[in-house]
């Protein structure tokens, strides 16, 4: 079987494939892959919590709880004192059930369970097969961990926490996670990415029975744009951003540059000449261009033109609904729809993902914020599923990329690639720094890199480029961060 890329997530039903199919193809057993997983447990435990007093061990009634079980086991063989809860026996003729029987010691119920400060806690719960709400009895115990002040380390998930979506406002917050083979979407959407505390994942022999169509973003998803030697300035490619009114410039100019700093060789803002009066107070290197009566036309006009910015500041809804559709359909341009143009369609969506589907490629790219994702998809946003199905959804939907902003933005595919981005901290909380990131994408997009992997390393970088400005730092300094950025991943 061949392996997959180390950073691909696999969602619970792909895990247990995986599962399945490692055992099926005889090379490793069901008994021995719970062997090495409960073993990784044990090893964290001694590793992490060496002083432990006492290791109490929480095992739920399918393999989770029979990692629990192995990990006890080990444990209580290199001196460790431990004790065993269970919430109910395992299985019948399952692979815990065994372990359970490997375990010599007494097997308490979870009311028993009375941590101290100075123990550990093994929550080995439920993890993958976890869906719904936690049982009381296992919220009683959970709540008297969280009391006690005792260090959580969790077997494959926080149990409560749903390894597809993240959900779990019952878990418990852990100190440590072990997780086993590939992440899961839980271990780094919010609230699941919080509650797992620091993730280690561990190589247990299992091998994907499918190639990933889910991944956690980073530099090994993309290749950015290089500069030839001989080029030049058109041959870079050029974005142009359009801007809002005279008292709403700013958005624009923050997308400009961001994308001037990814490496285009151009970026142009065009607006009615009083917003391009105030612009030209601000900025030197950026180009102004009057949109005049045709504003297609003033776009066509520009040289080497890759990609175009529409929404941020833009003020103006109707221009957006007619410009929109054009630049999918009349130009060979990428289109990043951003802010006001997003809720632009909210009554009428149908045109833009018509011209969507109709321009081909995806040349759209989307990038919402949960207000402007629950105005252009109200039904999705209402219904089943997390962030990344929710995501994967409005991908289908519109033909385009969807990049689903918020501390765990998701990128998704209208083919069902998709990424989840862990860098960014909340430094890029700031008012304009999604302004910085819509520039970024159109920079990367305007030299030839496809879009979802502009979507993808624009979320990257921004990520990186907000730690690298610090957790104060303003849009701008997002965007001057960015061409250190660039130099340290040598971009
Ligand atoms: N994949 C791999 O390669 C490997 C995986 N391994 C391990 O296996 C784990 C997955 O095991 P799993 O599939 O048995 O699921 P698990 O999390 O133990 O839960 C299932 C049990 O919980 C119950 N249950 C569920 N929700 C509930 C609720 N709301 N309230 C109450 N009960 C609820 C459910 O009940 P049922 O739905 O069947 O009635 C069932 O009894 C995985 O996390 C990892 O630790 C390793 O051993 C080695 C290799
Ligand atoms: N807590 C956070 N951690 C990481 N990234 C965040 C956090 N909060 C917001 N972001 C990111 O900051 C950007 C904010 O964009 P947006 O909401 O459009 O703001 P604005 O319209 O002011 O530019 C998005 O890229 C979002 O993913
Ligand atoms: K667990």
């Amino acid at each position: 079987m061949a392996d997959i890329a180390a950073d691909a997530i696999l969602s619970n039903a792909e895990m247990a494939a995986a599962d399945r199919a490692t055992i099926d193809s005889g090379a490793f057993s069901g008994p021995a892959l719970m062997e090495n997983a409960g073993a990784a447990v044990a090893a964290a435990a001694l590793a992490r919590f060496a002083g432990a007093a006492r290791v109490h061990v929480l095992c739920g009634p399918g393999n989770n709880g029979g990692d629990g079980y192995v990990a006890a086991r080990i444990l209580a063989e290199r001196g460790v004192v431990v004790c065993v809860y269970a919430l109910k026996p395992p299985r019948p003729d399952s692979d815990a059930e065994q372990a359970a029987r490997r375990w010599a010691g007494a097997v308490e119920t979870l009311d028993a369970l009375v941590p101290h400060a100075g123990d550990l806690v093994i929550d080995a719960l439920f993890g993958a097969g976890f869906s719904g709400g936690l049982p009381d009895p296992v919220k009683t115990a959970l709540v008297r961990c969280r009391d006690a002040g005792c260090p959580v380390l969790a077997v494959d998930l926080p149990s409560g926490v749903n390894g597809d979506t993240g959900e779990g406002e019952d878990a418990v917050q852990c100190a440590a996670t072990v997780t086993f083979y590939r992440k899961r979407p839980g271990h780094l959407l919010f609230p699941g990415r919080t509650l797992c505390g620091t993730i280690e994942t561990v190589d247990i022999d299992v091998r994907a029975a499918e190639p990933p169509r889910t991944w956690q973003n980073g530099p090994a998803l993309w290749t950015l744009p290089r500069h030839r030697a001989d080029t030049h300035k058109y041959a870079r490619g050029a974005v142009a951003v359009l801007s809002g009114p005279r008292h709403g410039t700013g958005a624009a100019r923050l997308s400009a540059m961001g994308a001037q700093r990814s490496g285009p060789g151009a970026a142009t803002i065009l607006g009615h000449p009083d917003a391009l009066d105030i612009h030209a107070a601000h900025i030197t290197s950026i180009m102004l261009r009057p949109l005049g009566d045709d504003p297609l036309a003033a776009l066509q006009a520009l040289k080497g033109l890759g990609a175009v910015v529409l929404g941020p500041g833009l003020g103006d809804f109707a221009l957006a609904r007619r410009l929109a559709p054009a630049i999918l359909i009349e130009t060979e341009a990428m289109l990043v729809l951003d802010a006001d143009a997003i809720t632009a369609f909210a009554d009428d969506p149908s045109p833009l993902f018509e011209a969507a589907r109709t321009g081909g490629a995806e040349r759209l790219v989307l990038t919402p914020h949960a207000g402007e994702f629950a105005r252009l998809f109200p039904d999705i946003a209402d219904g089943d599923g997390g962030k990344l199905a929710k995501a994967r959804q409005a991908a289908d939907r519109s033909g385009g990329i969807v990049l689903f902003k918020g501390a765990d933005t998701v990128v998704a595919a209208p083919d069902g690639r998709a990424a989840i981005n862990a860098n960014a901290t909340a430094a890029l909380a700031t008012a304009g720094s999604g302004d910085v990131l819509a520039g970024i994408i159109a920079g990367l997009a305007a030299q030839s890199m496809p879009a979802f992997e502009a979507a993808c390393a624009a979320a990257w970088l921004h990520g990186e480029a907000g730690r690298r400005a610090g957790s104060h730092a303003i849009a701008e300094d997002i965007a001057d961060a960015l061409p250190a950025v660039f130099g340290e991943i040598g971009g």
